[in-house]
């Protein structure tokens, strides 16, 4: 049996190399015929000499007698001699055959391998079959322990080729790794420390290595952790994955910075280590507080957006009830916000809103909230109130300060608010009742002239169900025709003539009946409607100026309401124009009636829309004159051709003093500006005397006419034609 070195060495054989070549391949080659050559010779010298035995035999026992001997001793020479040869045939078959062809199969082996199969015959009798067998089995064998070694190689290279790739893609990892990575040995002391820890620290290798972990963060919030480690580098824990931490770490050059720090035990059998991985977080912390403070606070004005007001309020309500307190919600609301926005741009609005917020801010006690709901809505809430009047007097106190005029820009802007209150738990005791309640209040405030406040009362949810449906009446009477307009004449004092009319319009509901344009307008400037049907009154009041025409009526110039929304919102210029275009009215039989208000709340812009409208030719008139902010100032500016005076100083005039003092200066400021007056809610012949006294050129009321349908407008023309005064008296 060949030792396990010879196996692995080579076959005992040396059927291959350098010995193999020389004893099969070379100089053996003579020893071929040398076995086969043997047996014959041995053979033939055998049989020669047992030849020579039986002459010598014959000789002695008859000697003399050679003719008889011939015979017998020839019969046995060609006996031996068959003998011989049928021993050799079978030596030759049985043992040289087969050693030869085993010769001849070892010789043909490659040279360069180890374990050739050889395939000798192992059926052979003997010793031969045996040798072969056993040959055939060391070949296998071999070529089985080589296979098996190949693989091993093969595999151990493999694993070779995977170590060193995972070494340099460790490395790079870790060389590139943002994070810093340190590793400490069985020390504590710091044993690897990549380029990202270098940079984050502002320390080089050399500098930390053998250093103590700890040293790099400055409180002991990691210290919990670090035991873990220690416990988990002196045996004493299997295993160690340490939490995610936030701590402060220290730069090497001074100061600190916040990191979050994770540690991994690793065990190998090198011994044990703990890596650490460490972020510097300082940034990404300032991030998540702005993340986190933008979840709950409104980014432009930073107070408790609507999410945190929620909160607070729900809060406020609980306490309350534990307490058995009161809660109060204001619910603020800028008026014409939208306006101020889209005149002046969003900038502007911006600054306004933040300058609101800061205000409100300054004017609040520490435990109430200040809230930004959304666009231009405030919130309030009072955790603590004593009375509902106390509440009140804040509300007004709050419309004062948000009030207060502001620079913005250059821009001197002013703005009101309109505030809603609901107390709790009086009007509601969920979040969305008292919100609901706070914003009808609101709604009613502004519904009641702005710039006021409103406590929640039970008839407002009457009230703003009943808007919304008039609202909805309204849209439909727009798209069914169901608005007319109603016609008052204006007269000229001087000849009697009548001058112009006024289009106000009318709206009878079935079930509502006839309903003021004083209630409707309103909630219709709400409810955004007003542009539309502001629109349909120009269109109407030019058709009907083409109807009055046709009939052959004077050629009066007709008046309408254009509301201040109507104004600021709608494409007001590029709408007339098409109205105009469309009916083929001359512009100037066309008047625009606007309030002092609208103007003053953009004077720049108000001005342009007014430049515009008088360049296109349409005539413009001051309406309600002196009830507004009546800049005198800016009337100059006004591209305007009329003045009306509000009918309450008019028919005050007999009355008060003062009344007519206004109506003499308006007279007056008028003359001087060259500007026509009209002095409307004329009523009584006393009121127009003295207006005729003031020296008013042009007034309009119940007086002369009453606003009337279009048919009837026309037959009181006529009358009026023939016989005024006696139309005057009648009216
Ligand atoms: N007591 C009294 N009242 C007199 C007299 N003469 C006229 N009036 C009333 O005074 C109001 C004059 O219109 P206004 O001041 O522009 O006030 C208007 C105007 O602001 C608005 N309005 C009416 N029609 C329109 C419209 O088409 N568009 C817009 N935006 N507003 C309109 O509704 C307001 C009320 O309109 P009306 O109810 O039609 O009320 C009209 C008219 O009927 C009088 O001698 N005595």
């Amino acid at each position: 049996m060949p030792s396990e070195t010879a196996l692995r060495d080579g076959p005992d054989l040396n059927l291959s190399g350098e010995e193999g070549e020389k004893r099969w391949g070379g100089e053996d080659r003579r020893t071929r015929p040398r076995l086969r050559t043997l047996v014959l010779i041995s053979l033939l010298g055998t049989y020669f000499c047992s030849l020579l035995l039986i002459y010598i035999e014959f000789t002695v026992i008859q000697a003399g007698e050679y003719a008889t001997i011939l015979l017998p001793m020839g019969l046995v020479a060609v006996g031996l001699g068959a003998v011989f040869c049928l021993g050799y045939i079978y030596i030759s078959r049985r043992f040289i055959s087969p050693l030869e062809e085993m010769v001849v199969r070892l010789r043909s082996a490659p040279p360069d391998v180890i374990a050739p199969n050889l395939g000798l015959d192992e059926d052979c009798a003997g010793e031969i079959g045996a040798v072969g067998q056993f040959i055939n089995a060391r070949s296998r064998a071999v070529r089985q322990a080589q296979t098996a070694l190949e693989n091993e190689i093969a595999e151990r290279r493999r694993a070779e080729v995977q170590l060193r790739t995972s070494r340099e893609q460790l490395r790079a990892i870790s060389d590139t790794a943002p994070d810093a990575i340190a590793c400490m040995d069985s020390d504590g002391t710091v044993i690897t420390w990549n380029p990202a820890a270098e940079d984050v620290f502002g320390c080089r290798q050399d500098e930390i290595y053998g250093k103590p972990l700890a040293d790099l963060f400055k409180d002991d919030a990691l210290s919990t952790e670090l035991y873990r480690a220690n416990q988990f580098l002196n045996g004493k824990l299997s295993r160690y994955h340490g939490e995610l931490q936030t701590v402060t770490a220290k730069r090497h050059e001074g100061g600190d910075f916040t990191a979050s720090v994770s540690l991994t035990g690793w065990a190998s059998p090198d011994g044990r280590f703990v890596i650490a991985f460490i972020r510097d977080v300082s940034e990404k912390r300032i991030t998540e507080e702005r993340i986190r403070f933008l979840a709950h606070h409104d980014p432009l004005t930073e107070l408790p957006n609507r999410t945190l007001f929620n909160d607070r309020l729900s809060q406020a309500m609980a306490m309350a009830r534990r307490d058995g307190g009161r809660v109060a919600l204001m619910l603020l609301d800028l008026d014409n916000f939208k306006d101020i926005n889209d005149t002046l741009g969003h900038g502007v609005g911006d600054r306004l809103l933040q300058t609101v917020a800061d205000r409100l801010n300054v004017h609040k006690r520490d435990t109430d909230t200040v809230a930004r709901l959304g666009g231009d809505e405030f919130a309030i809430v009072l955790p603590q109130f004593r009375s509902a009047s106390d509440t009140l007097s804040y509300a007004k106190r709050i419309i004062e300060i948000v009030g207060e005029p502001m620079t913005i820009q250059g821009q001197e802007v002013q703005v009101g608010t309109s505030i809603g209150v609901a107390l709790y738990p009086d009007d509601g005791h969920d979040i969305e009742h008292m919100v609901s309640h706070a914003d009808m209040a609101m709604y009613q405030a502004k519904a009641d002239g702005r710039n006021t406040f409103r406590l929640f009362a039970e008839q407002m949810n009457a009230e703003v169900k009943d808007r919304k449906e008039m609202l909805a009446d309204m849209r439909e009477a727009l798209d069914n025709n169901g608005f007319q307009l109603a016609f008052q004449p204006q007269v000229q004092l001087a000849d009697q003539s009548i001058v112009g009319s006024e289009a106000l319009l009318r709206w009878h509901h079935n079930d509502r009946g006839q309903v003021s344009p004083s209630r409707f307008i309103p909630v219709a400037e709400q409810g955004g409607l007003i542009v539309d049907l502001g629109e349909w009154v120009v269109g109407a009041a030019c058709d009907q100026i083409g109807l009055f025409d046709k009939m052959g009526l004077p050629p009066i110039r007709i008046a309408v309401n254009i509301s201040s929304v109507q104004f600021r919102r709608g494409n007001l210029v590029e709408c007339t124009k098409s109205i105009l275009d469309r009916t083929g009215v001359s512009p100037d039989r066309l008047e625009f009636e606007i309030t002092e208000s609208v103007v003053m709340t953009d004077v720049d812009k108000a001005i342009k829309t007014m430049q515009e409208l008088d360049t296109i030719g349409v005539r413009l008139s001051m309406d309600d004159f002196g009830t507004g902010y009546s800049s005198l100032s800016y009337l100059r500016q006004f591209p305007i051709q009329k003045i009306k005076i509000d009918k309450s100083f008019v028919q005050n005039i007999e009355i008060e003093e003062n009344s007519m003092e206004i109506v003499n200066a308006i007279i007056g400021l008028s003359r001087s500006m060259n500007i026509t007056v009209v002095a409307e809610g004329v009523e009584t012949e006393g009121q127009l005397a003295k207006l005729k006294e003031a020296g008013c050129e042009v007034v309009q009321g119940f007086y002369f006419g009453r606003p009337m349908a279009a048919q009837d407008f026309e037959s009181w023309m006529g009358d009026w034609h023939k016989e005024p005064a006696l139309v005057a008296t009648r009216a």
